[in-house]
């Protein structure tokens, strides 16, 4: 259904192809995953079949890809709307109407579907997506995640045979990442879709993908196979493959149920031996304080009697659905929404009755779209102005972005990066002032394995060095190996607050791949079980060298 052949695409400027040598084909009816790190070309691979690269993108384009025997290169992407429905890694820019029921439409009036199916559609998505509440409401008041929805259903609706989706789920709460792929899975099975997805959160779909495409970095050709030979050879892996590996496990598994099968023989060697205690932080006046806070937008109550304190040292991660205000509660806290009730202060102050070259000096925000954050002309100035701004040494911002992800472009203008490549400049930006409050909106949306890993790392520094950080985050893993803490909202109200083990054990929607395999035990993460192995073959082979002293 879908052809590459000997595809290679070189942006302007570039030293080196984006994508080179993709000799590869997608067969009708089947889900394709294309993984790869952050900036490996999976964007660019799934721009060449909706046409968008190079026709909006420029840059060159060697070789030929055909969906359904059409030629993207000769086909604009308005020729080819009536066969690919693509959803972008940034929805917003996208959206052509102002409503949730017209964005949904609009697919199926260009392609003049009659009336009657195109209410029926309507209806269906909007059951099928959780949007029926929001149906008349402008897309700009919506949040992340519902706008995510709205992109998804809006190339459902016109029954594209191919679908082209960039990273999907990466806004979605848990549940509903889980529908989605549910949905999409149905129209492989029972309409013969073709879908070709890019995602970086494996750990929500590898099991649902008949074929996978690994590009293992920048420039380098893709390998295709089974989701389970390239997860052997892939360098991104969700962590019951990595368990798998760990534990020396044949076959690998590729779901929690297959990797449960597995895990006796882990489990008993586990189960004298006991996860890492978190250690609270010191008590201490707290950084940022809410009580009793409601705060409004439009007609909604977003967030609603919220009591919180976050401690210096402190790190505390903000779950819950879509819409449930976490992107509210930050912004609070930055002074761009006054409270309707209650009240909320950041280290003493009162955010939104505090000038802005005085707040950032306590409290810095990266958020959920970074572009918000960005407007220099390249990587380099960006850096430069985020090390004048914050205060610090010339060089520090540039740092930290290398130190989160290799090969990020100095001379790119940020609005060209890839999607994980502006993320950790936006990261990058708000580190070098290193605020005493850290908030970050989703920190790892187009994040890859590794480049989550390293942020894990740099926010481990920073809340050892007192510095209190709060992330809204959907993804379950982070959470895990990142929180002191989990606070989950639902409808603007916290419904649960807990150290994270107990937060996100007692409720399967949180819990991370590697508590729901080892399940009665409380291990959360890989590295927890990888560290707990080593310390316990180090204690044993002492022992065994001192019985033979
Ligand atoms: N329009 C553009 N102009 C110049 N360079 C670009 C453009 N789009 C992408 N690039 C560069 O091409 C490379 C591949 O980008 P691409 O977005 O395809 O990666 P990706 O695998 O999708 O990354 P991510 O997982 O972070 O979304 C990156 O180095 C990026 O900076
Ligand atoms: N201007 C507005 N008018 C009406 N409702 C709004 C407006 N802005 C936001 N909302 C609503 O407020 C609620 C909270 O939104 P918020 O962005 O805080 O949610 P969130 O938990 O961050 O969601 P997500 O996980 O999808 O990012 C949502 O239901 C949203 O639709």
């Amino acid at each position: 259904m879908i052809r590459f052949e000997q595809l290679s695409v070189t942006y302007e400027g570039a030293v080196q192809p984006a994508v080179r040598g993709a000799d590869l084909e997608v067969p009708e009816g089947e889900l394709c995953l294309l993984v790869g790190p952050s900036g490996a070309g999976k964007s660019t691979l799934l721009g060449a079949v909706s046409g968008l690269v190079p026709h909006f993108t420029g840059g060159v384009l060697h070789g030929r890809v055909t969906v359904a025997g059409r030629d993207t290169r000769t086909h604009k992407p308005r020729e080819l709307a009536d066969v690919v429905g693509t959803v972008g890694q940034d929805p917003m820019a996208h959206f052509v109407t102002d409503t949730v029921e017209e964005e949904l439409a609009y697919g199926m009036e260009s392609l003049g579907l009659a009336p009657d199916v195109m209410r029926r559609r309507v209806e269906e998505t909007l059951d099928l997506l959780g949007l029926a509440e929001l149906r008349d409401r402008p897309i700009a008041t919506l949040s992340g995640g519902q706008r995510q929805r709205v992109a998804i259903g809006s190339v459902l609706t016109p029954h594209p045979r191919v679908l082209v989706l960039d990273e999907p789920t990466s806004a979605l709460d848990p549940g509903a990442a889980e529908e989605v792929l549910a949905v999409l899975q149905r129209l492989v099975h029972d309409l013969g879709t073709t879908v070709l997805m890019a995602e970086h959160r494996l750990e929500r779909v590898v099991q649902y993908a008949d074929q996978v495409i690994v590009l293992p970095g920048p420039g380098l050709p893709p390998v295709a196979g089974t989701p389970a030979d390239m997860m052997a050879l892939s360098p991104v892996r969700p962590p019951v493959v990595d368990l798998g590996r760990l534990a020396g496990w044949s076959p690998l598994p590729l779901s929690v149920r297959d990797a449960r099968r597995s895990a006796g023989e882990l489990r008993a060697r586990l189960s004298p031996l006991a996860p890492p205690a978190v250690a609270a932080p010191p008590s201490a006046a707290p950084v940022a304080a809410a009580e009793g806070l409601s705060v409004r937008r439009g007609r909604t109550e977003a967030v609603r009697g919220v009591d919180l304190r976050v401690l210096p040292g402190e790190t505390v991660a903000l779950m819950g659905r879509n819409g449930a205000g976490k992107s509210t509660l930050l912004s609070a806290f930055t002074g761009l929404h006054a409270p309707s009730a209650g009240t909320v202060t950041v280290s003493g102050a009162v955010p939104h009755r505090t000038r802005p070259g005085e707040l950032i000096r306590r409290v810095g925000l990266v958020p959920q779209e970074p572009r918000d954050l960005l407007y220099a002309d390249t990587v380099a100035a960006e850096c430069t102005a985020a090390d004048a701004d914050g205060g610090a040494e010339s060089g520090t911002c540039r740092t930290l972005v290398a130190g989160l992800l290799p090969d990020v472009p100095d001379a790119t203008h940020p609005r060209d990066l890839s999607e994980g490549q502006r993320l950790a400049l936006a990261l990058a930006v708000v580190l070098t002032a290193r605020p005493p409050l850290l908030l970050l909106d989703e920190p790892t949306r187009g994040l890859d394995y590794a480049a989550k890993a390293r942020l894990t790392g740099i926010l481990h520094g920073l809340a050892a060095d007192g510095h209190a950080i709060v992330l809204a985050t959907h993804d379950v893993e982070l959470a895990a190996e990142l929180a002191h803490r989990v606070v989950i909202l639902a409808d603007g109200e916290i419904v649960a607050d807990g150290p994270t083990a107990d937060v996100v054990l007692s409720s399967p929607a949180f819990a991370p791949q590697v508590a729901k395999v080892l399940t009665p035990q409380r291990w959360l993460t890989v590295v927890q079980v990888r560290d707990a192995l080593t310390a316990d073959a180090a204690a044993e082979a002492e022992t065994e060298t001192e019985a033979g002293r």
